[in-house]
């Protein structure tokens, strides 16, 4: 048996996979908790993900029905970008700050400066700095909590922290260290002047986890967390890697010409490259993929944390929710929203707050509402379709995963906006079974097992989910999308 393990935004997932044929056996997820503040904070103790994971672990085994000592590998997969920064103990000296806390967005303008610009950072780390990535996380820890600062050890993302609690082994992998704002997607490898621009005072040698191939084993779970769970003594825990490169492997979009979108807390855009990419927009983050190759990815900051702001707001459940927004016509009556309540990351607008427009005394019913904010999230990543240009030029379809996902009226829209078909995978935990594979890929490590067949024979798509676009609505949503686009313009200059 393999694991897999997602540590999302919001929750944990873990996958208990049959290494014989790639089937989920078993599943489950505990959440987690946000600290919110002001100015944009979004911070994560540590904890949470490790007594998820545990939580999760236990429940998915019993829903297999397997024991733990049946498990061979485990692969994690982690939110992005989130700084985790040890002392010598490896005892975080902040809570973990997160991929969508904006609150470090003057630190990031200052570093693209300090970089050269958007050129300078391209030239040096083959994209350009966001708001979000780790790097102004580290530039504000530096200022605003500098004992803190002064104490870190080592700095790891939150998929390289569970790496670390579970095996002992301070390490990273190409995937996600590229969104860190201190790696050279380009070369792999960790940039020296980048970091030494953005933490002086700390050591490059020292502080920085080793760099492991996608396919090296991070090591073996510690002995003593190995019995606590019940695990054999020989466990092994592959590379891991960000959640939008594991749920690459976990859609099988490893190869050109496949698109992955995702529903979760962000929206993100992924496709598959051979080489490193030279974006046609600022905006298109050249990552490393966890598996090898290049995953030049969108990432928009309100999707379901906008569904859920609005589906709270209106006081239903997530089908009640869904049942409201099947029951409005497409464009919402006329609104628009600017889904911005965590600020954005694409287009850069890390301050930015939402607004709705268009309302009238008829018009401002639930139902409207709530297909409004489906429909912004959804507008945002059109808007980020557009800004990948001809790297997803060619797609014909759309495999899209995260917890939104799961709705069939979001996937009709998704394919009504984009106009492109749609289907999900079997697996809607993409991440968390993308784990699950390169577990069992790096287990094999030894074989041939190559890992585009492991994803031809394990990832199976849902040809119930299967979602055409309408042409009329399409047309239709064309109008739609240029009044969000106006808006956007209005009240941000955006052309
Ligand atoms: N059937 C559904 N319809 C619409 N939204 C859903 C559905 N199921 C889950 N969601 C949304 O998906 C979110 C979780 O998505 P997920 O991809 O697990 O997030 P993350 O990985 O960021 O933690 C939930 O907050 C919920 O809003
Ligand atoms: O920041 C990014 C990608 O660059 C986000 O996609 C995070 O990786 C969080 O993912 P979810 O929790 O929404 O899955």
């Amino acid at each position: 048996m393999y694991i897999g393990v997602d540590c999302g935004t919001q929750s944990t997932k873990v996958v208990v996979v049959d290494g014989s044929d790639g089937r989920i056996v078993g599943e489950a997820s505990r959440p987690h908790k946000l600290e919110q503040g002001d100015h944009g904070r979004r911070e994560q103790r540590v904890e949470e993900w490790t007594e998820a994971f545990r939580g999760a672990l236990d429940e998915a085994l019993r829903d297999a029905g397997v024991g733990a000592e049946a498990i061979r590998a485990i692969g994690v997969s982690g939110q992005q970008h989130g700084m985790v920064a040890l002392d010598e103990d490896g005892v975080p000296v902040h809570p973990a700050k997160l991929w969508n806390d904006t609150e470090t967005a003057e630190w990031n303008e200052r570093l693209i400066d300090r970089l050269g610009g958007e050129q300078g950072c391209i030239d040096k780390l083959g994209l350009v700095l966001q708001t979000g990535y780790t790097a102004s996380k580290i530039a504000w820890l530096r200022e605003t909590h500098p004992q803190a600062y002064r104490r870190i050890a080592t700095l790891l993302l939150p998929h390289d922290y569970l790496n670390f609690w579970l095996t002992g082994e301070r390490v990273a992998e190409p995937g996600d260290a590229s969104g860190t704002g201190y790696f050279d997607t380009r070369a792999r490898t960790w940039r020296r002047d980048a970091f030494e621009i953005i933490a002086p005072e700390l050591d490059f040698d020292s502080v920085l986890p080793r760099l492991i191939d996608s396919r090296e084993a991070v090591g073996k779970v510690r002995p003593a967390l190995a019995r606590e769970l019940g695990l054999s003594d020989d466990v092994i825990v592959s590379s891991g890697g960000g959640d939008n490169m594991m749920g690459a492997i976990g859609t099988g979009n490893i190869e050109p010409g496949r698109v992955t979108i995702s529903l979760g807390t962000s929206g993100t855009i992924a496709v598959h490259a051979g080489e490193p990419v030279v974006p046609e927009d600022a905006m298109v983050a050249n990552f490393c993929a966890s598996h090898g190759g290049w995953l030049p990815l969108i990432c928009t900051m309100n999707v379901t944390s906008a569904t859920t702001t609005l589906r709270e707001l209106v006081g239903l459940d997530i089908d009640g929710f869904n049942r409201a927004v099947a029951k409005a016509e497409p464009g919402a009556g006329g609104i628009t929203l600017l889904p911005f309540f965590s600020g954005e990351r694409v287009p850069a607008l890390p301050q930015a707050q939402a607004s709705m427009s268009g309302m009238t005394s008829f018009n401002t019913t639930p139902e409207n509402l709530c297909r409004a904010a489906v429909e912004s999230a959804t507008f945002g990543l059109r808007y980020g379709l557009e800004l990948l240009g001809s790297l997803a030029s060619e797609a014909t379809q759309i495999r899209l995963v995260g917890g939104g996902a799961k709705s069939p009226v979001w996937r009709q829209i998704v394919a009504d906006v984009l106009d492109l078909e749609v289907v999900c995978p079997e697996v809607t935990e993409a991440a968390a079974f993308g784990g699950a594979i390169q577990a069992r890929w790096c287990d094999d490590r030894d074989s041939e097992v190559a890992l585009d067949k492991l994803c031809r024979d394990w990832v199976r798509l849902d040809e119930d989910t299967l979602t055409r676009p309408r042409p009329e609505v399409v047309a239709s949503y064309d109008g739609i999308y240029r009044r969000y686009r106006e808006a956007l313009s209005r009240e941000y200059g955006i052309a």
